[in-house]
């Protein structure tokens, strides 16, 4: 990984930038994909998954043959992995759940807010580079705690037009029954538009490369929301000397590992300890299977040279990376001044792989400094909230008189009137001529 030394805080910008492709290409692209898929419905699908995935398809649902097939096809070692993972992803969700809370703001005013599940909602799982089964779990959990009555799946098939074992075998048992093999930004708009086998849904779930990340923006426009921009990964190790080169290496490794497009950043107060982990991660890459994948993202890749941990973090915070790595002495020392980062991993022990399998946490996190103004996605990803209130008698003579005040300051008479005629009506039963 190339090195910086005490960068000024002027040059921090241009270290920052992720290594994307021409965005107004893969606009124009995507919206052709769109354009068709809408037009064109399955049809369309057919034909961009001989395009871009090399295989041609009759049948884009995958059958209850081919889930019995793939529960034969995963190791009992595996199955018990998955179920494991699944439990501490399930405990963790469900402690996000909430109780209702009402809240009396003035005498007699009660407010509160119920969660309600949003009722069709697409997942999309990773499968170009490596099948994301692990994902399946960080979107269904959640997904069925909430109570999210309709859930389509998609993701790429391979070339024999058949999706991963593991993810068939993942989907099936959180109760997954609609899975269908359209991956890219094919996938993202038969969610959005519906065809004549997928169902259109209300929001958009899952990471993906730069097509998936490009079109669920696209989505929007069409009235389908979606989770957060979860591109390409990236992660931030800040190392002291006290860090373990070995570990951090690895840690760098297993982000560079997912794409050419993927970003590993280290930071550190110690040239001695970036050479050293620079020296391990050459070491270890060749025995990498990826290797030249994770060559390549190194290549977009960097160390940096700051004066104090302290000034590293600030840069991070100015990074806002995906997955954060505090590989320093007393790491829980410093969580307070950490205000931009989808996931933190503290001390030599939290690899990004925890929090990527099985540890509990999500791993669908905001890319490209979106953990900026995103959340990773949790069980708030999979309901909205509407707020309730109750306004009683007392509650309404209490709060009247300061209602019709600021509506009449705001010149709306009606929404004025909406409080005086309950005030009169009040006022004239209290006095018996009601
Ligand atoms: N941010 C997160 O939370 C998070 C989590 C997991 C994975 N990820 C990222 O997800 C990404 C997964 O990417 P992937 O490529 O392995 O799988 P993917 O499923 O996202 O994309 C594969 C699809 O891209 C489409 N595609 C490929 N080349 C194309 C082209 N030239 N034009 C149009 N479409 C094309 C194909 O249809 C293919 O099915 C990785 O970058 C990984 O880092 C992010
Ligand atoms: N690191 C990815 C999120 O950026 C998640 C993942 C899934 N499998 C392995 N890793
Ligand atoms: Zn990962």
């Amino acid at each position: 990984m190339k090195q910086f030394n005490y960068p000024k805080v002027s040059e921090w910008k241009d270290l920052c930038e992720r290594p994307l492709q021409n965005q107004e290409n893969l606009e124009s692209q995507i919206k052709e994909v769109f354009f068709e898929v809408k037009n064109n419905g399955d049809k369309a699908l057919k034909f961009f998954t001989a395009k871009f995935d090399k295989v041609s398809l009759q049948i884009l649902k995958v059958s209850e043959n081919e889930i019995i097939e793939a529960e034969n096809l995963v190791s009992n070692e595996l199955k018990s992995a998955i179920k494991l993972a699944s439990e501490n992803i399930r405990t963790f969700h469900g402690s996000q759940q909430e109780e209702k809370n009402i809240i009396e703001t003035t005498e007699g005013v009660f407010c509160w807010r119920e969660n309600r599940a949003i009722e069709n909602i697409g997942i999309y799982i990773p499968g170009g580079t490596a099948p994301l089964f692990s994902t399946v779990l960080m979107l269904g959990i959640p997904a069925t705690i909430a109570g999210c009555k309709n859930i389509s799946l998609c993701s790429p098939p391979d070339k024999n037009g058949k999706i991963n074992p593991a993810i068939l075998f993942t989907a099936n048992l959180i109760g997954i029954k609609n899975i269908y093999k359209i991956g890219g930004s094919q996938a993202i708009a038969a969610l959005t538009f519906g065809t004549e086998t997928i169902s259109k849904v209300d929001k958009i779930f899952g990471p993906g490369n730069q097509y998936v990340t490009t079109a669920k923006q696209l989505a929007l426009n069409y009235n389908v929301a979606i989770d957060i921009p979860a591109g390409p990964s990236e992660v931030l190790v800040i190392a002291d000397e006290m860090s373990i080169p070995s570990f951090v290496a690895a840690d760098l490794l297993s982000q560079a590992e997912h794409g050419i497009d993927s970003q590993a950043i280290l930071l550190s107060n110690s040239d001695k300890i970036i050479k050293e982990i620079n020296i391990e991660i050459e070491k270890q890459l060749s025995d990498l299977p990826r290797k030249e994948i994770a060559e390549i993202a190194l290549q977009n890749s960097k160390s940096i040279l700051l004066s104090s941990i302290d000034e590293a973090i600030e840069f991070s915070n100015f990074y806002a990376p995906e997955h954060l790595i505090l590989a320093i002495e007393n790491a829980e020392n410093f969580t307070n001044k950490i205000t931009n980062a989808g996931s933190v991993f503290l001390g030599n022990y939290s690899p990004e792989s925890a929090g990527d399998y099985a540890s509990g946490t999500n791993h669908t996190l905001p890319t490209n400094g979106f953990a900026k103004n995103y959340s990773g996605v949790s069980l708030d990803s999979f309901v909205k909230k509407i707020t309730f209130q109750n306004v009683t008698k007392t509650g309404i003579k209490n709060l009247g008189k300061t209602i019709e005040l600021m509506a009449e300051a705001e010149e709306l008479v009606a929404h004025k009137n909406a409080i005086s005629i309950r005030l009169k009506s009040l006022e004239k039963a209290s006095t018996g001529s009601a």
